[in-house]
């Protein structure tokens, strides 16, 4: 399984880096990962609602030129769909099974999803009511996806 986690703006935080570096090494046994940042645009606090769309828009035409057609996209949006861990990880041993072996993950930036990146999904999934910073999205995601591979296989983790 190829996996892509598209996600806007670079990551900063070292302690982010070394958690996400940690899960990127574990899953290495289990799927092909790779982590590929868009540049996000300048996004002051006080910008105008079409201001926001314009930032949307232009980071939403850099995610999908980072995706092929033949790609299952994953959104994370918080008001996606919520699943438990095994249904999640009953979706990406589906998603293998019919041959659905190429999977991009969507994290936006700090002002969210396109419409055109939401169209383009096949599932907008959500990590709970809450808002989490798009950075540490990325390692919570990974910890998630993680854990799936160990429940597909039948593998200990700890609950
Ligand atoms: C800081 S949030 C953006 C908040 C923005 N106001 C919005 O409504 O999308 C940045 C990104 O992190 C991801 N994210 C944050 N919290 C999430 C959650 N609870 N579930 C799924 N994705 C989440 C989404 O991809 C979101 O676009």
């Amino acid at each position: 399984m190829k996996i892509a986690v598209i996600a806007v703006g670079k990551l900063k935080e070292k302690y982010l880096k070394q958690g996400i570096d940690e899960y990127l090494k574990r899953l290495g046994s289990y799927a092909k990962v790779q982590i590929v940042e868009v540049v996000d645009e300048k996004a002051p606090e006080n910008m105008s609602d079409a201001e926001v769309q314009n930032v949307k828009r232009k980071e939403g035409e850099r995610i999908l030129s980072n995706i092929s057609q033949d790609t299952y996209v994953i959104t994370l949006e918080i008001n996606g769909k919520m699943l438990t861990s095994e249904t999640f990880a009953t979706k990406l041993d589906e998603l293998a099974t019919y041959g659905k072996s190429k999977i991009a993950f969507v994290i936006g930036g700090s002002v969210g999803i396109s419409e055109d990146v939401q169209q383009r999904s096949d599932l907008a999934l959500s990590f709970s009511k809450m808002t989490f910073p798009h950075q540490m999205m990325r390692m919570i995601l990974l910890e998630q996806v993680y854990r799936a591979f160990r429940i597909m296989r039948g593998e200990p983790y700890h609950k």
